[in-house]
């Protein structure tokens, strides 16, 4: 059955090949003379993320210095940076550089004043998690709108000032360029937000990938577990998401597109009901959890990818309505009706 995504599926059609065509771009690499490094503040599997300062503007910047890998790694992912520059909430890829001797690739962003999300994911009130949401759906459905999905969704790609109610969606290093019917490699996210269809090696994913990930992470915050679903490995994964979501929904999901699973991991998934979500409401977490967060979180953890919620969809959700109040109020010059709203805007 082909199957392409229900939405921003004919995108990169309306764009001239330059957009996506991502290996014929030339990279013009600057002096990094600019440019100096404060202390290093991240890594990653293929960068080393630093903080820095642009002595041209005495500004702080982050410098993301690239390890030696195939340069055709790095171009996609500059490409899709520059493809997204201005997007809602998208980092801002300020400058490409290499240093002259090293020949060292690294690339140069907007600063954000981070509160790492163990910290900060604790501390947030019911209308804030709303508030952080509706900010990363506005990323995604830009990203999508553009043909992009990101496909590494997490807290920790996830960036926000909470001093300034900022948020930044970073690190699109695994992002790719969706072409409908497209098979793509499903060895991407990181384990605990990798959707049931990586981890049925169901390679005819797109957008939609990213709304799993989104509602995994969604999950973790209203429920405070962290991870939601914590897999020991990707087989693990798929029991810890079929013992919530249920096994019969899986083999749903599993006959509707001839995928099969392994007998090994058939084995592993075993038998399970569904688990209604109020199972896991308790004292500490019951603040943020409510009838509508339950509904939008039913809408965006399906097992079937066609299935899921939209970005945009999403973003109507009654459980956002406060968030869009507050808009409308701000941008009608009106005070937010409530305390909560008026100390987030
Ligand atoms: Br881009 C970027 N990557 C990071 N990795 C760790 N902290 C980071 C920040 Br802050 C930014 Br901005």
């Amino acid at each position: 059955m082909a199957r392409r995504a229900r939405h921003y599926a004919d995108v990169l059609s309306t764009k001239d090949p330059d957009y996506y065509k991502y290996e014929s771009l030339s990279i013009k690499w600057n002096s990094p003379e600019n440019y100096e490094i404060i202390k290093k503040i991240g890594h990653g599997k293929y960068s080393e993320v630093f903080e820095g300062i642009d002595i041209s503007n005495n500004q702080k910047i982050v410098i993301k210095v690239l390890k030696p890998v195939k340069k055709e790694k790095y171009k996609r992912e500059v490409k899709i940076l520059i493809n997204l520059t201005g997007g809602t909430n998208i980092i801002k890829l300020l400058n490409t550089v290499k240093d002259p001797i090293s020949k060292t690739p690294a690339l140069i962003f907007e600063y954000v004043n981070n509160t790492h999300f163990r910290t900060l994911y604790p501390i947030l009130t019911d209308f804030q998690v709303r508030y952080y949401i509706y900010e990363l759906l506005k990323a995604l459905d830009y990203s999508h709108s553009m043909g992009i999905m990101h496909r590494d969704v997490k807290p920790q790609n996830v960036m926000i000032d909470h001093s300034q109610r900022l948020l930044r969606l970073i690190d699109w290093g695994l992002a790719e360029f969706y072409h409908p019917l497209n098979e793509y490699n499903v060895r991407v996210a990181s384990r605990y937000f990798k959707g049931p269809e990586l981890l049925v090696d169901d390679e005819l994913y797109y957008y939609s990938l990213d709304i799993w990930s989104l509602g995994a992470m969604l999950a973790g915050i209203i429920f405070q577990k962290d991870p939601f679903f914590h897999g020991r490995d990707n087989q693990d994964q798929l029991v810890k998401i079929a013992k919530i979501l249920g096994t019969q929904e899986l083999f749903k999901y599993l006959d509707k597109y001839g995928l099969e699973l392994s007998s090994q991991l058939e084995k592993m998934v075993g038998k399970h009901v569904v688990k209604p979500w109020h199972r896991f409401i308790t004292p500490e977490n019951q603040h943020l959890v409510s009838p509508e967060v339950l509904d939008l979180l039913s809408a965006m953890l399906k097992y079937d990818h066609n299935d899921r919620i939209l970005p945009h969809e999403a973003m109507k959700h009654i459980y956002f309505a406060p968030v869009v109040q507050m808009w409308n109020d701000l941008e009608a010059g009106r005070m937010p009706a409530n305390p909560q709203q008026l100390e987030t805007a």
